[in-house]
């Protein structure tokens, strides 16, 4: 059987009971680390604290391994109960549905838990869940690779009123040039997205596409490690949170469409006064 099991947001105790029922009875685990943080962490001692917890040793998953050797993963899960852990909720932003449609087609029995996801944490601004459109990815930009398909869904989304969650690009295990050139992989340092390099790339794409999609004065949400204790939730314009410093990572952004009095009368808690919010919002994670 394999258990494909979430593990919210926050640190290793935020998995659900059940889920940490299935992993304790589970031959192997897997964990995938290329979508999300650690933030549950590698330990200096070689051992994370999820192993701690769970008193059993985690394979790391990277990109790699589950997109060349799911093969591996599923014959094991083919003989034996195998878990397969993801940061957030399995099938919140990332879908692991590649894995699930494999281990199906090969009659192997699939077992979901769910957990808190990033695509629904970012209620706590009040924007209301359903009054938002499609999701977009901020990839980082290069000096010859500058991809903009964000700036036509975020037009889309806007001209609805909806509100557009903007997931930013993570960098993982990354192969550098020289080592590609070479043949022998050698990775880049992990890089994750910040709010301000996001809001840098949107509005320089706003100069370049001059749709009026957006602007410096458009109302944003930024969101950091949400889900932690210190998490941070701040609401002001593009040109008010493009010079905050909103800490370790992982970051999301929010674009905000037209409102409901509701939604504003929740969001004023996170909205930036004279620089300074109004409410920090650690106390609630
Ligand atoms: C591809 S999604 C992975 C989603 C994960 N499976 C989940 O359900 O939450 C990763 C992106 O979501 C955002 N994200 C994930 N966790 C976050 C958190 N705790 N706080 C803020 N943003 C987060 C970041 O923009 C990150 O690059």
């Amino acid at each position: 059987m394999l258990f494909i099991i979430g593990l919210g947001l926050g640190d290793e105790r935020d998995i659900t009971v059940r889920g940490l029922e299935a992993v304790k009875k589970c031959d192997k685990i897997y964990i995938e680390a290329y979508t999300s943080l650690l933030s549950f962490g590698l330990s200096t001692d070689g051992l994370s604290t999820l192993e701690k917890l769970y008193g059993r040793p985690i394979t790391l998953a990277d990109r790699e391994m589950v997109e060349e050797k799911a093969d591996q993963i599923l014959s094991e899960a083919r003989e034996s109960d195998v878990a397969f852990l993801v940061v957030g909720d399995p099938f919140g932003a990332t879908t692991h549905t590649d894995l699930v449609v494999r281990a199906k087609k090969l009659n192997i029995q699939v077992k979901v838990i769910f957990n808190a996801s990033v695509m629904n944490a970012i209620g706590i601004c009040g924007l209301q869940l359903y009054r938002y459109g499609e999701t977009v990815s901020v990839p980082f930009f290069t000096e010859t690779w500058r991809p903009d398909s964000f700036y036509g869904k975020i037009k889309k989304n806007r001209s609805l009123g909806l509100h557009t969650l903007c997931l930013l690009d993570i960098r993982v295990k990354e192969p550098t040039l020289e080592s590609l050139c070479r043949g022998r992989k050698q990775y880049e340092p992990p890089r994750y997205m910040k709010i301000n390099t996001a809001i840098e790339q949107l509005l320089e794409v706003e100069e370049l596409r001059g749709e009026s999609v957006y602007n410096e004065d458009t109302h944003c949400v930024g969101f950091a490690r949400l889900g932690s204790e210190d998490q941070m939730i701040l609401a002001g314009t593009m040109r008010q949170l493009l010079t905050v410093d909103f800490g370790a990572p992982l970051h999301c952004l929010v674009i905000v469409g037209e409102t409901h009095p509701v939604e504003e009368e929740m969001l004023d808690f996170y909205k930036l006064t004279d620089g300074v919010p109004r409410q920090n919002d650690s106390e609630t994670a």
